[in-house]
């Protein structure tokens, strides 16, 4: 079977655009090279590849937060509803609608799960009735974190931490989730249930995902498009389900996570 080298979204369809990025940590380390890649308006894209392949940082490249771990973008560009973005700080591109859930779910452990959520509304600022009803909405999608609302977010679960990471992440009202490896170090049945929120908040309320994941069979039945990195770079790209069908990347790509 032959891939379509990408189905690329039209350019009017286009949330994220990102062309020929080059990333280095500390001024020598290469860990990104001319990577391009595109989310269209509320889809799903999987980032997939091996520990080390560069995913983590194409997605920092993005948020902004590269920055901060002395990591340089040299070149290419990335525009957000075609403005360039590349240089802007991490919490104006939150304001902006993208937003990024760090891999490991770094929650403040010493807050409660309520308070944690409370700190995603901080950024804009929502009257007091509007607050209520955004936690609710969360609630809603979470029931968990609704049961654990008054715990210690530190004595939660690590599934119940991830989906405490995501439900902050969206009380910023994101049109693009950049989501880190959701499924690290948790229970199948767990990131299951974790895929299947992300697939009813993207169709029932058009929030976009680029999702870097190491499993790449269980990314590839959760979204439309995605990109296989290989050190740093794209080594494949194409429709979703017509990636999960090759044998060939099963062996290659899909290994022990599939
Ligand atoms: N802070 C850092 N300083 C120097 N090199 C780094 C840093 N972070 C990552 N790297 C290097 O950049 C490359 C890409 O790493 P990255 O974390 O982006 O990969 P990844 O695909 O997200 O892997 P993982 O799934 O393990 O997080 C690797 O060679 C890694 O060692």
């Amino acid at each position: 079977m032959t891939l379509q080298p990408e189905l690329p979204v039209a350019a009017d369809r286009r949330l994220l655009d990102v062309s020929g990025i080059e990333v280095v940590y500390g001024g020598a380390i290469l860990a990104v090279a001319d990577v391009s890649l595109t989310v269209g308006q509320g889809e799903i894209v999987a980032l997939l590849g091996a520990n080390g392949a560069g995913k983590s940082t194409v997605l920092k490249a993005i948020s902004g937060l590269a920055a901060a771990d002395r990591a340089t973008v040299r070149q290419g560009h990335v525009r957000f509803d075609g403005q360039d973005i590349l240089g802007t700080a991490a919490n104006r591109l939150t304001k902006r609608g993208i937003v990024h859930v760090l891999e490991g779910r770094r929650v403040f452990s010493h807050l409660t799960v309520e308070e944690n959520l409370l700190s995603g509304a901080f950024l804009h600022k929502p009257a007091r009735g509007e607050l209520v009803r955004q936690l609710d909405d969360i609630y809603a999608w979470f029931p968990r974190l609704k049961d654990k609302r008054r715990t210690l977010a530190g004595l939660t679960s690590g599934g119940e931490q991830q989906m405490l990471a995501i439900g902050r992440a969206l009380l910023t009202q994101p049109r693009l989730v950049l989501l880190d490896e959701p499924s690290m170090g948790l229970a199948p049945t767990i990131v299951q249930e974790i895929f299947r929120i992300i697939v009813r908040l993207n169709r029932e309320k058009g929030v976009a995902f680029l999702l870097a994941e190491q499993n790449a069979a269980l990314s590839l039945a959760h979204a439309s498009r995605a990109y296989f990195l290989e050190s740093g770079r794209v080594a494949l790209e194409g429709k979703a389900e017509d990636l999960a069908q090759r044998d060939d990347l099963h062996h290659i790509y899909l290994g022990s996570g599939a």
